[in-house]
């Protein structure tokens, strides 16, 4: 992707209101730092980077102490509204609070390794898409679906076509919020904003990412985060 590609101006909402309790570190883990930053700001600043991405608008818990007394609490292209119980209702919370913008963007604050190319191949659906689509890794490994709640296979499970969903999530922003808010109140299950989509009817794009864009999510994670960060940081600096 050239660095001249021109893309619509963009609104992004960035979860950052869980707990982090797999992680099972001291403070939610979007608060750990990996070199001079935190997990958070790492997540933040790659989003900024491109400059279609005009405001972010953070979802933080009502116990958050640590997002003001980060650098970025005194950008203006930021603000910050108040997460809900789950993933979902916290980016809704931020849906509520994003206006002025046809597209909207939804990154995990958690998913602190994001390359620009794959951003920037992400906003280029903008040209051509009217539903949005996502960042997403083939699956490489076998896949098995286990016995309900046993470890013990039941079956090994088809993965050609079977893909690891990742973010950025990016749609038109009022389709995303009506599908949001009818999933939601219709009791679906949401896990990501593709699935409130899929959920009234559409099939958003798959756009193939890098499969290090990981989301950190136990312990283990962190020192995979540093080794990415690390070698991107190399790249970006070349
Ligand atoms: N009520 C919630 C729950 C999660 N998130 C955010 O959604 C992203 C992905 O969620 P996940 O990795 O599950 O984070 P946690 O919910 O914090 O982790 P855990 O499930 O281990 O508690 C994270 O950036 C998290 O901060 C959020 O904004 N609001
Ligand atoms: C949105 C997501 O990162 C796509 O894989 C994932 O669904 C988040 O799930 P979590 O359980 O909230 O971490």
């Amino acid at each position: 992707m050239t660095n001249n590609t021109t893309f619509p101006d963009v609104i992004a909402v960035v979860p950052a209101a869980g707990i982090g309790s797999r992680m099972q570190a001291e403070h939610p883990k979007q608060y750990l730092r990996i070199g001079q930053r935190t997990i958070l700001e790492h997540s933040i600043h790659s989003l900024l980077a491109v400059p279609a991405v005009k405001q972010i608008i953070v979802a933080i818990s009502p116990q958050d102490h640590w997002f003001p007394q980060l650098p970025l609490a005194q950008d203006p292209r930021i603000i910050v509204v108040t997460g809900g119980s789950e993933r979902a209702d916290s980016v809704l919370a931020g849906l509520q609070m994003a206006a002025g913008y046809h597209w909207v963007l939804v990154h995990d604050a958690a998913r602190p390794c994001l390359h620009q190319d794959d951003l920037t191949r992400l906003l280029a659906i903008t040209h051509h898409s009217k539903t949005g689509g996502i960042l997403a890794a083939p699956v490489r490994d076998t896949m098995k679906r286990s016995e309900p709640g046993q470890p013990a296979i039941a079956h090994t499970v088809e993965r050609n076509d079977l893909w690891h969903a990742l973010t950025p999530q990016l749609f038109p922003l009022e389709l995303l919020r009506s599908c949001l808010t009818r999933a939601l109140q219709e009791g679906a299950i949401i896990t990501d904003e593709a699935s409130a989509l899929e959920y009234c009817g559409y099939h958003p794009e798959l756009v193939v990412g890098r499969s290090d864009n990981i989301k950190v999510t136990r312990p283990e994670d962190l020192a995979l985060a540093n080794f990415y960060l690390t070698e991107l940081s190399n790249k970006e600096s070349a």
